[in-house]
């Protein structure tokens, strides 16, 4: 680590970050009625010092965290109390404004390498009047910072492809969220999911680089070591919402001593703290005794007096802090910039569309031979329209394998909205944008083959017309599982609802049922929103509209016709006439377009209206 601070990232405005009397009240989920789960919290962090907020599962470390960063600490948490940058009060708007916050998740795009993430990081959250110099200083800057130099072409890893170590992505991770220059710094669980030495290298690191640029870092945090427990300046112990102790690392052994705890001989001090106090470790009610204790003991101690002085002080002694900070907004260029860097992804990524081109292609070629160079006999019939049913509804079916790459991109967009960076609007316009193309190469590779293979109408035509339904249909599959995983979006859960909403829609679409028999509640309240009904329909015509079949001949001049028609007795079949079988009408395509083109504004409207309101709690 030998790394020198950077002029730009340097805190020289904010001396103090502090707060008090804070308290968080929920809506029990049980009994409904309020509960506190964080009480009368107070603490303040200087300028270069590195916060841990300690205490055992379920303590209220992220509540403290999350309050302290004004974020909304539950859905319907109620939080009071005082936040004050330099002694004055600050708004929710100030504090993002000054901060970052680093979510325990990461997510980072698989696909992209190091220096790319930074620049689309630097990209997004900077505006225009800094210079591409200057973002691209800022960028080499903090890569070197981090250690991430010799992996800066790197790509952070994909489930197929692997890249950098858990430590890397975290310090990756923590380095795009630093191009904006915050000068505090909310960390959850930094070093969740990392062993003992990775934990010490990313909170050495982000120590050195809060220490050089006299940054304020607050950092909830899981058990450290002992080593990694010792890069940190100050330690907020809770247990229950109360606070244990608060102060200097370095004196919380002695105030333990001085309240009648003394550690043993070559012990960790953080493991015992926690043991101290997790009263989920209770067996006879003595460990909530204590934690009782150790609760009162910090608030009658002469340690928290000097700390309400201490706030007290920086009050009274310093002047209002000007914004520094490059306040990260959304430019009318965010939708391009993650249309691009989706576009990397897209290309890069297998699992985002190569799979999924390579498996159409598969199943083309499946379909093509096994549906294989049908003839206009009255025999063939039948097995036409199940190639019209199987093409749509199995290739909407198979929309499914989506699912993975949009919730990493979901996830992406999560932290990239909470930090200011990404709306709904944009996140939902780039998403439906980079998919098109893809979209239409898949349906373009799919049809070349299976179309002239299987011998649906030879019509340049025709062919065109199937073109642009199974494109609409592939559309629509892609907005539908948008929407389901932007609703359920547990991978398993997501893939589950999609298969079921497309099962449901095979079902209703007018092929397995024809729609004069459907009974009227699938019917009405199904049938007429199934986007691939209007798939099959327009197939159906497309294919059945505009040519006419031959019945089988018995003997000279005599024919058996399988299909009612008015030509039956010259031997053949007219198309519509099967089409009336299926109660379907010609002439109807472009009001079955609309519908298309509506229902999948409707997805995708649906989809944008639970990202603005997920995005709110
Ligand atoms: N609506 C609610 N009803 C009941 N309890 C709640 C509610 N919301 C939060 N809690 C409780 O508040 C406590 C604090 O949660 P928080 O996530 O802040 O703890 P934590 O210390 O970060 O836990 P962990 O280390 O497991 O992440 C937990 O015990 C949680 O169960």
């Amino acid at each position: 680590m030998n790394y020198v601070g950077n002029a730009h990232l340097i805190n020289d405005t904010i001396n103090s970050f502090a707060w008090t009397n804070l308290q968080v009240v929920v809506k029990d989920r049980k009994t409904k009625a309020p509960l506190t789960i964080l009480s009368d919290a107070t603490g303040i962090v200087n300028a270069g010092e590195m916060l841990a907020i300690l205490g055992p599962s379920g303590s209220g470390k992220t509540t403290l965290l999350n309050a302290l960063a004004h974020k909304a600490a539950a859905t319907n948490a109620v939080t009071t109390g005082n936040i004050l940058v330099n002694g004055h009060k600050i708004s929710l708007q100030q504090i993002r404004h000054l901060s970052t916050y680093v979510e325990q998740e990461d997510a980072l795009i698989g696909s992209l390498t190091i220096k790319e993430t930074m620049v689309f990081a630097a990209r997004l959250s900077l505006p225009s009047t800094i210079s591409k110099k200057e973002a691209f200083k800022r960028v080499d800057d903090l890569i070197a910072a981090f250690g991430l130099q010799t992996q800066a072409h790197t790509i952070v890893g994909t489930p197929i492809k692997k890249g950098l170590s858990g430590g890397q992505k975290k310090r990756l991770g923590i380095a795009s969220r630093l191009v904006t220059n915050p000068r505090i710094i909310f960390l959850d669980e930094p070093t969740s999911g990392l062993d003992s030495a990775l934990s010490l290298e990313v909170c050495a690191y982000i120590k050195d680089i809060g220490v050089k640029n006299n940054l304020i870092t607050i950092a909830s945090i899981h058990q450290p070591s002992s080593a990694t427990f010792q890069q940190f300046d100050k330690l907020y112990l809770l247990s229950g919402g109360r606070t244990c102790y608060f102060g200097p690392v370095s004196e919380a052994t002695a105030y333990f001593a001085k309240i009648g705890y003394t550690i043993p001989p070559e012990t960790n001090s953080a493991d015992f703290f926690l043991d101290l106090i997790n009263t989920d470790l209770d067996k006879n009610g003595d460990i909530h005794r204590r934690t009782d204790h150790v609760c009162q003991a910090w608030k009658t101690s002469s340690d928290c007096k000097d700390l309400d002085v201490a706030i007290q002080t920086s009050i009274e002694g310093t002047s209002l802090y000007s914004d520094v900070k490059i306040q990260p907004s959304e430019s009318w260029k965010t939708p391009g910039i993650l249309i691009h860097r989706s576009w990397i992804k897209s290309y890069r990524d297998v699992l985002a569309y190569g799979i999924r081109i390579a498996m159409y292609l598969g199943l083309a070629i499946l379909m093509g031979t096994v549906f294989l160079r049908f003839k206009t006999e009255q025999s063939y019939i039948q097995p036409l329209i199940n190639a019209i049913f199987f093409g749509g509804a199995f290739m909407s079916f198979m929309a499914v394998a989506y699912v993975p790459a949009f919730l990493e991109d979901l996830g992406t967009f999560r932290q990239e909205r909470a930090n200011g960076l990404v709306s709904p609007l944009s996140f939902t316009v780039a998403n439906f944008i980079i998919g098109l193309p893809f979209l239409f190469a898949i349906t373009f590779l799919f049809s070349v083959v299976t179309y002239w293979l299987s011998n649906f109408r030879p019509d340049g035509s025709a062919f065109f017309a199937w073109i642009l339904w199974l494109f609409l249909d592939l559309v629509a599959a892609e907005s539908l599982v948008v929407l389901m995983s932007s609703i359920f979006d547990i991978f398993v859960v997501a893939l589950a609802t999609t298969a079921f909403a497309n099962g449901l829609w095979m079902c209703v679409n007018g092929f397995l049922v024809p729609m004069n028999i459907l009974n009227p509640f699938w019917k009405y309240v199904f049938h007429y929103i199934d986007y691939q009904a209007y798939v099959f329909q327009g197939m159906m015509v497309n294919e059945f509209g505009h040519r006419d079949y031959q019945c089988d001949e018995i003997s000279k001049g005599k024919y058996q016709c399988n299909y009612p028609s008015d030509l039956n007795s010259i031997g053949k079949i007219r198309g519509t006439d099967i089409l009336r079988q299926f109660s379907i009408k010609t002439g109807q395509e472009g009001t079955w377009i609309g519908i298309m083109i509506g229902i999948i504004a409707g997805y995708r409207l649906l989809a944008y209206i639970v990202l603005v309101l997920k995005s709110r709690t």
